[in-house]
């Protein structure tokens, strides 16, 4: 079998520009190849081979391995995929081919597998998994990058023959059939017609879940095209941020020495090209931490409310890694303020320890809802109360590629049950005229206006609104009608955080 070298091809960037309009549905035509009789049932690890026979090339096996490892044993794409990269010593164009192909697979994996069904006559539950993650793979590289279909197709049969060697016809087979057809006119073909149901269309045409894209349309007040523009970007791999900790670094010097540019909009973030942020001497000497812009803004806000009074009892709910409690805890020192650090997971709680080292900042490794109970988070013990409630991280698809996937609607009601607890253990552990803002990654309003006000109304704490508009940088666009802010990505280039200020008023 022949490689045409495709890790040396540009990558079909510009791809998303064909999928980017609603496609009609036409006739499904009649099911594919594929008889399954070549299907090996043993070849079920999902691991290729590492001796015999090279079944493909070192970047396309280290991205089917990691694409297994996420199904087959619920990995982080991000924490599987670095680490076979660094056991298969892949750096460069390799480890960045492996990451695209990784990342890109993962992401549309909704699509490819309807169309690999369509191609394959059979639903993708019945092909085994590892021909079942070979194929996909193989199809991404056919449908989404600039990969030659023959390399495509001969890399992927080589692979299915690695790890189910009974399929490699079967797999042929299916992967010419996808060849056939480009992916606008597959799109066209499989995705149902927008006037009818645009949600299912842009499912398919964007690689979403649909209840994923209800709710997102639901919280951008039913507008499709909208929804599209976010739903687009949510498929690009998100700018890397950096927060430059107040007091330690300033943006505009750190982006100089980083080869970035300062933010848009937090006046800490540097928005970096590329490269490794975790090698920049500015990460591993303390003066900076990478967090999305949109978790700086929501942590300075809470800040920014106007406080009477005592205001040096700072209280971080739900700390873990420790993002916001490094930028909380860096101001703090600045205003000789004090913060309080709670994440009831142990080891993430020794995340924040190392984010906060140096800082004033203690870490108590608990239930943020043990608040009245644990002497160390009295009643009315704090001034400024942020609750990061654990969510569904709807807002942060762009960063893990394979949790649209994995995330279901039965997640929402155990999600929203703890938010409301820990909202309410917030109201109690604020002192009256201190604030508290209630932050979560999704845009999901079960997890937003529903645990606010339902939260706020449990606590038995009198509580106002306040109008988080303001407690964020001037200039910035499209904030809504208040008193609660949504950012967007496609809006404001950052995760889909949502805030809501609250003052206890008695
Ligand atoms: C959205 S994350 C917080 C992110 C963090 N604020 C940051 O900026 O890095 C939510 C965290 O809440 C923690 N958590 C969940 N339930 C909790 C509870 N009952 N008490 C305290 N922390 C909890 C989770 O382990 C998780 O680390």
């Amino acid at each position: 079998m022949t490689d045409s070298n495709p890790a040396d091809q540009p990558h079909r960037a510009d791809r998303r520009h064909s999928a980017d309009r609603p496609h009609n549905a036409g006739p499904r035509r009649p099911g594919g190849p594929g008889s399954g009789r070549e299907q090996n049932r043993d070849a079920r690890s999902g691991r290729a081979p590492r001796a015999g026979r090279p079944p493909s090339d070192p970047a396309r096996q280290a991205a089917y391995e990691a694409i297994a490892a996420v199904h087959r044993d619920d990995a982080y794409a991000n924490l599987v995929l670095s680490q076979i990269l660094r056991e298969s010593r892949l750096h460069g164009r390799d480890a960045a081919f492996a990451t695209e192909l990784t990342y890109g697979t993962l992401r549309t994996l909704g699509t490819l597998d309807l169309i690999i069904a369509d191609a394959a006559g059979r639903d993708v539950a019945r092909i085994d998994p590892p021909a079942r993650d070979a194929l996909r793979l193989g199809a991404y590289q056919l449908l989404f990058t600039r990969v030659p279909s023959h390399a495509a197709v001969n890399q992927t049969v080589d692979l299915v023959r690695s790890v189910a060697p009974g399929a490699a016809g079967f797999a042929n087979a299916v992967m010419r059939g996808i060849s056939e057809t480009s992916l606008d006119d597959w799109l066209t073909k499989l995705a149902p017609d927008y006037a009818e149901n645009p949600a299912a269309n842009l499912a398919v045409v964007h690689n979403h879940p649909e209840w994923i894209i209800r709710s997102f349309a639901e919280s951008l007040g039913g507008d499709m095209e909208d929804t599209a523009r976010l739903l687009i970007e949510d498929n690009q791999p998100p700018t890397v941020h950096l927060c430059a900790r107040p007091g330690r670094a300033d943006a505009v010097d750190l982006a100089d020495e980083v080869g970035g540019v300062p933010g848009a909009f937090s006046p800490y973030s540097v928005y970096l090209s590329g490269g490794a942020p975790g090698e920049l001497a500015a990460i591993r000497d303390g003066r900076a931490h990478v967090q999305d812009e949109g978790s700086q803004l929501v942590a300075a806000a809470l800040l920014a409310a106007p406080v009477e009074g005592q205001d040096d009892r700072w209280l971080d709910l739900c700390a873990g890694p420790g993002g916001k409690a490094g930028l909380l805890g860096s101001i703090a020192a600045l205003r000789g303020a004090e913060v309080t650090a709670v994440e009831i997971a142990d080891h993430r709680a020794r995340l924040v320890e190392q984010a906060t080292i140096g800082l004033p900042v203690t870490v108590l490794p608990t239930d943020g809802r043990t608040v009245g109970r644990d002497p160390d988070l009295p009643e009315e013990g704090f001034d400024r109360v942020l609750v990061d409630a654990p969510c569904t991280g709807l807002g942060s698809l762009r960063r893990r590629p394979e949790s649209r996937w994995r995330r279901t609607p039965a997640d929402l009601p155990p999600l929203t049950r703890l938010q409301r607890e820990l909202l309410v253990a917030a109201l109690r552990a604020v002192r009256p005229g201190g604030v508290v803002a209630y932050v979560t990654c999704s845009p999901h309003m079960v997890e937003t206006q529903v645990t606010v006000s339902e939260g706020a109304r449990r606590s038995g704490v009198e509580v106002d609104f306040v109008d988080a508009r303001p407690l964020l940088p001037p200039g910035m666009p499209k904030l809504g009608p208040g008193p609660t802010v949504q950012l967007w990505p496609h809006r404001h280039g950052t995760d889909a955080m949502f805030l809501a200020v609250l003052r206890r008023t008695g």
